[in-house]
């Protein structure tokens, strides 16, 4: 994943972001620099009062005044400060919020293969604090990095007109110091971008666990979590060492070498105003603005490392952001006017892009007619690509071969917005969000006001989703993460009114109806046929009495449809599909085994 950009290419990425403030960047700027003027200007006060007014005849008032200018240089360098933050902190942080919602989009619209291959820990950690650091490298430590080094090299320019045999002796000390920052900028790349990644990581192991907790305390294995997470954050924790103590050796050295340079030319300034080869107010004013230069001499390394970790912050920020979008609206997209619903696959095949290369395609060459309004199951063995194929309807995957048409249309020639109107789904694993029934069930639909009432009525009567009328709040309780938690059927059934409200042409269910018993499930299916008539539905069957509700039934076999019939005449003239019946039959068994009863409705939330 690591990326081998230079510095100035990785931060050259930023300026599209960046070009709006570049005015507020500039007015920080000159403020930092007249602080760091005001800072150098100082010990010029000095030379002039020790060389002027200190010396045999000065007038004593005139020590006022210059103490005067001194207070005043130090109101305006403080004042200079406060202004450079005043200037970039609000447009550092508008920036980064426009990245963060510019990342959050692009998330949005990456394809479900994308998402499939990254952990969400690292997908958090780069739009949260990578951006931070972003942010704070933009509004600090850019403006710092370029006013300490021009506060260096004006010190230094002044020191060289105030003694230059002084002066030199100083620079001398900056050629081991580029050597080792050179050394120092590689390693200190390398271990920023492993302890961003490792934090990432520790980031999915956070999450992972959070969501799996039931799991992990069902199988008791907790403490086993508990010690993969330790070993993880130890591992983070030795890398943030490593990081610690390279910047350490590094500030270090570009603390010392300057010192050295400075008792060398204490002693040859010594020397040299005993020679009078430097008048005293010259050397104090040497030493006041080599003190004054090695501040931010000092400040370099901290200032170097923050920029080396914005750089890796930008390339982590940018590796997501420059992941190809492969799932877009077609150039020119057709519109059905008056949808009727049939679907078509031809020839449809399919792999994962992980997919090992010697194993055959998943769909291996799909042929299937789905008359407009038609109910039609699809059963097969566990495992064989059911729901990869229900996936290929609303385009969460593209196909890799072949084709699939509603109402002639290749799915591919709609916008993906008219294409999710089109069509709905609903999964057996289901994904409330932490929002409202109301919302979650409306998610889909365009209807407000009143009708958005009626629609969601009917819905949550279809879905046999009643039960949401007696949560505390009734329709406007939250549920999801942040709410009330709800049993598998109820959730399966708020799915089930979410894909229902949104009225589509064509409803794809993937096995939406597994956690209900089978009268309920029939009374669900025979909602859908009166409010849902002219909809086509293709629906995943992993029970003998979903299959027996629908009109047709399709058998998927070896990557292939090789069969379609209506359940008694597959079971009349198919043995494959009598082999699939019996092992539904026997998962339906086993599952009420382990389960004791199905669920029945109308029980209430669990808070
Ligand atoms: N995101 C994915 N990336 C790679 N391989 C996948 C992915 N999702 C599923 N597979 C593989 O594709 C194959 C078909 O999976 P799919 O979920 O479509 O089967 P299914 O028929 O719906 O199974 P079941 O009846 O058990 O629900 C499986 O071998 C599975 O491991």
């Amino acid at each position: 994943m690591a990326n081998q950009n230079t510095l100035r290419e990785s931060f050259a990425r930023l300026y599209p972001h960046v070009r709006p403030i570049v005015p507020r960047l500039l007015l920080g700027l000159l403020c930092a620099l007249g602080a760091s003027v005001m800072a150098l200007a100082i010990p010029q006060v000095l030379r002039v009062l020790i060389n002027d007014v200190l010396a045999e005849g000065g007038a004593a008032s005139t020590v006022w005044v210059a103490s005067g200018v001194v207070l005043l240089l130090g109101v305006l360098e403080a004042t200079f400060v406060a202004l450079r933050r005043q200037f970039v902190i609000t447009p550092a942080t508008t920036v980064e919020t426009r990245m963060r919602t510019s990342f959050y989009r692009h998330l949005q619209e990456l394809t479900v293969e994308f998402h499939d291959r990254w952990g969400s820990g690292q997908l958090l950690s780069r739009a949260m604090s990578d951006l931070n650091l972003m942010r704070r490298w933009m509004a600090f430590g850019l403006i710092m990095l370029v006013v300490t080094s021009l506060t260096v090299v004006m010190g230094v320019t002044i020191m060289f007109f105030t003694s230059w045999p002084l002066a030199l002796i100083f620079v001398a000390a900056a050629v081991p110091l580029m050597i080792y920052g050179y050394r120092f900028r590689t390693s200190y790349s390398r271990v920023s971008r492993r302890s961003q990644d490792q934090a990432g990581d520790l980031a999915t192991t956070v999450e992972e666990s959070v969501h799996g907790i039931r799991v992990l305390k069902a199988f008791g294995r907790s403490q086993e979590a508990l010690e993969d997470f330790e070993e993880q954050a130890e591992e983070l924790r030795r890398t943030e060492i490593f990081k610690a103590k390279s910047l350490a050796n590094f500030s270090m050295i570009v603390t010392l070498l300057p010192e050295l340079a400075l008792g060398a030319s204490l002693v040859v300034g010594v020397w040299l105003a005993a020679d009078g080869g430097v008048t005293i107010g010259a050397l104090v004013a040497f030493f006041a603005t080599a003190a004054a230069v090695a501040g931010p001499v000092e400040f370099i390394g901290p200032l170097l490392a923050m920029t080396f970790t914005a750089k890796t912050a930008i390339d982590r920020h940018y590796e997501v952001m420059d992941a190809e979008i492969t799932i877009t609206d077609a150039a020119q997209p057709v519109h059905l006017a008056a949808p009727r619903g049939e679907v078509v696959f031809d020839d449809v095949r399919f792999r994962y892009p992980d997919a090992p290369e010697s194993s055959a395609d998943i769909l291996d060459g799909v042929d299937l007619r789905l008359r407009a309004g038609e109910t039609m199951a699809l059963v097969g063995v566990t495992g064989n690509g059911k729901s990869t194929l229900l996936h290929l309807v609303p385009r969460l995957y593209d196909v890799t071969g072949g084709s699939i048409r509603i109402d002639g249309v290749d799915l591919r020639q709609f916008s993906l917005a008219e294409l999710r109107t089109l069509v709905s789904v609903a999964f057996e694993d289901t994904t409330l969000f932490s929002s409202s029934v109301r919302e979650n069930v409306l998610m889909g639909s365009e209807a407000t006001g009143e009708e958005a009432d009626r629609v969601l009525a009917e819905a949550l009567e279809v879905a046999q989703a009643q039960f949401a009328y007696t949560l505390p709040e009734g329709v406007d309780s939250l549920i999801g993460e942040e709410g009330l938690s709800l049993s598998g059927g109820q959730r399966q059934r708020i799915a089930l009114a979410r894909a229902i409200a949104a009225r589509p042409t064509v409803l794809v269910l993937d096995d939406p109806l597994s956690a209900l018993d089978v009268a309920t499930e029939e009374r669900v299916e025979q909602g859908l046929r009166a409010v849902l008539g002219s909809t086509t539905t293709l629906i995943v069957a992993h029970r003998p009495s979903t299959v027996a509700l629908a009109d047709r039934v399709a058998l998927l076999q070896d990557g292939r449809i090789t069969d379609v019939g209506t359940h008694p005449e597959l079971l009349a003239r198919s043995e494959h599909y009598r082999y699939v019946i019996a092992s539904l039959d026997d998962e339906e068994t086993a599952q009420l085994e382990r389960s004791g009863q199905p669920e029945h409705d109308d029980e209430g939330a669990v808070a």
